[in-house]
């Protein structure tokens, strides 16, 4: 699929036609399932969206997201709580911990939907990540549950891979649930799956929103950001695939994110997350950390102190001093 650099932070109508091209022929066949532009635009104002009908109502999953009715609308999210997120080593070496499987503290997969009302009510707080297809949500959990290796997340270089709702249990403390992508091959009823969800699961705390650093902000990734806007729940922007593009493209691409944030968010926290992680991301305490005094995490020794693996990602120190610079610049 074909990647549009974000040329704008608004959404003008050329954009969602454009938009309306990438999107592929199964889901272009799909014109009875009558969700279409129309459908997308009047609920927003925040971004711009200049709403007009698109020429033939043709509906794509692209854009399938639209406006529920009949979900509770929610107070803002008061952003001025939110701290720069910088864990110590300590609190690092804890949060991983909880992805430790134990007896007393099982991680689990446990169970799939296509629809909510297939999903049991679960108590311990819930966290989904969300994004297109391919950008790499199913990798992140992945990655999460590295130290589980048995519990199983398919990982896949075909988009739309994820068809149902995954839910993964964190022993009691929570539950992470991978959702199926939107864009290029996503399930037909992902809206009547994911929608709801995002509305009105009671325990969801925190929805994780996956962007491709390397093709940037696209236009289906603004309708997510503004459905979790409109949700009013606070949420995380998450960067992938830093590692597959060059420094500019990935700067570019940060500085369009950023503004975005900045400008059109108000449930968003302010720093998004890189991945690949960046060298200077890390703590120093981290880079340096004896090799005889590795924290240990159930007897074994913690990934957190493994070598970096993306200690070259950016080329120059300057890139990386500049994309510090720009991370942190809510800080000042
Ligand atoms: N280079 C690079 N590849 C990545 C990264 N994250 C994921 N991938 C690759 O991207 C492809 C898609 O990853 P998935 O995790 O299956 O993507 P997904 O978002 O779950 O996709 P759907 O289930 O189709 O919605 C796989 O081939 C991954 O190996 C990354 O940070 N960098
Ligand atoms: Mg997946």
């Amino acid at each position: 699929m074909a990647a549009e650099p974000l040329a704008q932070t608004s959404v003008s109508r050329p954009h969602l036609s454009a938009a309306h091209n990438m999107a592929d022929s199964e889901s272009k066949s799909e014109t009875g399932r009558g969700r279409c532009l129309v459908s997308v635009c009047p609920w927003g104002s925040s971004l711009g969206h200049s709403c007009a009908p698109s020429p033939g109502g043709v509906s794509i999953n692209l854009l399938r997201f639209r406006k529920p009715r009949c979900f509770p609308r929610r107070k803002s999210v008061d952003r001025t709580q939110f701290q720069l997120f910088h864990p110590s080593l300590e609190d690092m070496v804890k949060s991983e911990k909880l992805f430790c499987s134990s007896p007393s503290h099982k991680i689990d997969y446990y169970v799939s939907a296509e629809r909510l009302d297939h999903v049991p009510a679960l108590k311990p707080p819930e966290v989904c990540f969300i994004g297109r297809s391919n950008v790499g949500k199913s990798s992140l959990i992945k990655g999460l549950f590295s130290l589980t290796p048995e519990v199983e997340v398919r990982v896949s270089k075909t988009p739309g891979h994820t068809k149902k709702m995954n839910f993964f249990r964190v022993g009691r403390a929570f539950t992470v649930v991978d959702m199926p992508g939107y864009g290029h091959r996503a399930p037909k009823d992902f809206v009547d799956m994911v929608e709801p969800y995002l509305y009105t699961r009671k325990n969801l705390v925190r929805t994780f929103l996956l962007v491709d650093g390397s093709v940037g902000v696209q236009k289906a990734d603004l309708i997510a950001l503004e459905m979790c806007e409109e949700i009013r729940r606070p949420y995380v922007m998450v960067v992938t695939k830093i590692d597959k593009c060059g420094s500019g493209t990935l700067l570019t691409n940060l500085l369009d994110l950023q503004d975005v944030v900045k400008t059109h968010t108000t449930s968003c926290f302010p720093q998004p997350f890189l991945l690949p992680p960046l060298l200077g991301d890390l703590p120093a305490e981290m880079l340096h950390y004896p090799r005889n005094r590795e924290p240990q995490v159930n007897g074994h020794c913690s990934q957190l102190t493994r070598a970096p693996r993306t200690s070259t990602m950016l080329g120059s120190h300057a890139s990386k001093q500049l994309l510090q610079r720009l991370l942190f610049s809510n800080k000042t």
